[in-house]
């Protein structure tokens, strides 16, 4: 009940025997006569003690004693830390640019002359942990300016724009081929587990034109190999150029610029150069030709292994929301890459994925049924077909089916189309984990007779059968894509005799 404050003490009228106990009351509430408590006479004994200080000035030479020291009011002075500034500063679009931290020059000059040593202001400019650990930065670049203190997260990390940001060691990816052995009954069967984790999105055609071409591509993802050339293109320019300048001039194509002797006086006196005394001097300079034909075949060489290293493509079709997208997603082990939708019709151009250094995956629109307009349709139809037809550096083409439902009209349709064309392509069913095993091997059956039937360019020998739900397939399709790229891959188990079991 003592303690509890003025407003009871008040109540009580005990407000004489209460204030001297010194129990937390505002100074206000003590008359002149009496003293305050303890506490409020520390903080003015130290307020006087630091203006007897200022007195004392110390020698450049002379070691610095703590007695010479300012005290730590004097030091926060000295910084010239403002005091606006202890309060947030959120950068708005409207608002003026937030306060700079003023030097301890500014702020020394604003106030009394600088009494403090060299060592002093070092001492005081030197930014001190405590102080570091309350500097943010909002934003970086132009808004790197925007300083504010924030005393209530003292979080150790600290911002600095003018610093280059720690580059992140890049993760290396899981090996992407692994062999191993398994026993089945009898049997010893070599599996191998192929994974090309990362899919990257390069280019987008929504018309053919846009269609990249294959140099196109590679100059979109390895850079770096036409640097070479562009200097060498350069350094064949040059040389040609001189060439040509110096052939033309002996052939009088060019008329060699003429120097005129001082005697000349104006355009008008030199109508004739030969008259007039003009002499010519043709610059030419020697050029070796060796010079030039090794450049030349030096480009030559360079045109050969950039055209080598176009990486081969594998282009991904089948009707709207069967499940290309997601296909794609699943196969690379990178989600959300390609944009998938429950909706018919959501991609709508021919999108370009890197995999690595392996090939490139085309995922396309899809034909048959879709939420779009019906010209849009007929446009990446053609597009399509253009496509697949005129393309060289694709390697195969992935028709893929809906395990539910089997070949429907569209399907065969577009499939009809490919043997019109003369294009091999290989059938993928999909959504394997929709439909019970014994639907599924039915499903199975029935369409690879009907490709044996119609389809001479269908590759029939077996069906690929894939979830991208649960993942079921994807390490069969991903060594098939591989085989078509030329890689050597085991496609199937292979089965082993018992009597390598020893020597492995
Ligand atoms: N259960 C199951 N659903 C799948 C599978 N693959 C795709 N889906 C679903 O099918 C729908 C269509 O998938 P998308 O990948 O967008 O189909 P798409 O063929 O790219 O469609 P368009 O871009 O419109 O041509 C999405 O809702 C997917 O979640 C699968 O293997 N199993
Ligand atoms: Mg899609």
């Amino acid at each position: 009940m003592l303690g509890s404050g003025p407003r009871a003490c008040r109540s009580n009228g005990a407000f004489a025997l209460l204030k001297n106990s010194g129990a937390g009351y505002p100074p206000q509430f003590y008359p002149a006569s009496r003293p305050a408590p303890a506490s409020l006479a520390y903080t003015r004994r130290s307020i006087t003690a630091s203006s007897q200080n200022k007195g004392k000035v110390p020698y450049f030479h002379k070691k610095l004693s703590k007695k010479d020291q300012p005290p730590s009011s004097t030091l926060v002075d000295s910084f010239a830390l403002e005091p606006k500034l202890t309060q947030p500063v959120l950068p708005t679009s409207n608002s003026q640019p937030a306060p700079k931290l003023r030097s301890s020059k500014e702020s020394n000059s604003s106030s009394k002359p600088d009494t403090t040593s060299k060592r002093q202001v070092l001492k005081t400019i030197n930014p001190s942990s405590h102080l570091m650990n309350e500097i943010r930065v909002l934003g970086l670049g132009r808004n790197a300016e925007h300083w504010h203190f924030d005393k209530a997260s003292r979080t150790n990390k600290t911002f600095r724009p003018w610093e280059k940001p720690k580059r992140e060691t890049p993760q290396l990816p899981p090996p992407s081929k692994q062999v191993w052995f398994e026993q089945r009954s009898r049997k010893i069967v070599e599996k191998e587990e192929v994974r090309f984790p990362g899919m990257r999105f390069i280019a987008g055609a929504a018309t053919t034109p846009s269609v990249p071409t294959e140099l196109q591509l590679v100059r979109m993802t390895r850079p770096y190999l036409f640097e070479d050339l562009e200097s060498i293109d350069q350094l064949v320019l040059e040389a040609t150029g001189k060439v040509d300048r110096s052939l033309a001039t002996e052939a009088g194509a060019i008329r060699p610029e003429p120097t005129i002797t001082p005697n000349d006086e104006g355009p008008e006196s030199s109508p004739k150069p030969a008259e007039k005394g003009i002499s010519i001097q043709p610059r030419l300079e020697s050029i070796d030709p060796v010079e030039i034909q090794k450049l030349l075949e030096r480009k030559r060489d360079k045109e050969v292994s950039i055209k080598g290293s176009t990486m081969g493509e594998i282009a991904v079709v089948g009707r709207s929301n069967v499940g290309k997208s997601t296909m794609l997603n699943t196969l690379t082990d990178s989600p959300n890459t390609a944009r998938v939708s429950d909706k018919p019709g959501l991609t709508r151009q021919l999108n370009f994925y890197r995999c690595g250094e392996k090939f490139i995956l085309v995922d396309m629109p899809g034909y048959g049924f879709a939420f779009a307009k019906e010209e849009d349709q007929t446009a990446w139809t053609s597009l399509i077909e253009r496509y697949l037809c005129e393309r060289k550096s694709l390697r195969r083409i992935y028709v893929l089916i809906d395990a539910r439902h089997g070949l429907k009209v569209a399907d065969k349709t577009f499939l009809d189309m490919l043997e019109s064309k003369s294009k091999k392509f290989q059938v993928v069913l999909t959504k394997c984990d929709l439909i019970p095993p014994p639907d599924l091997a039915r499903c199975y059956t029935m369409v690879q007779e009907e490709l044996k039937k119609s389809y001479k360019y269908a590759l029939t020998g077996r069906l690929l059968m894939v979830s991208s739900y649960t993942g079921a397939g994807m390490n069969n399709l991903r060594k098939d894509m591989l085989f078509a790229c030329g890689q050597d891959i085991l496609i199937r188990d292979r089965e082993r005799p018992k009597s390598t079991l020893r020597t492995l």
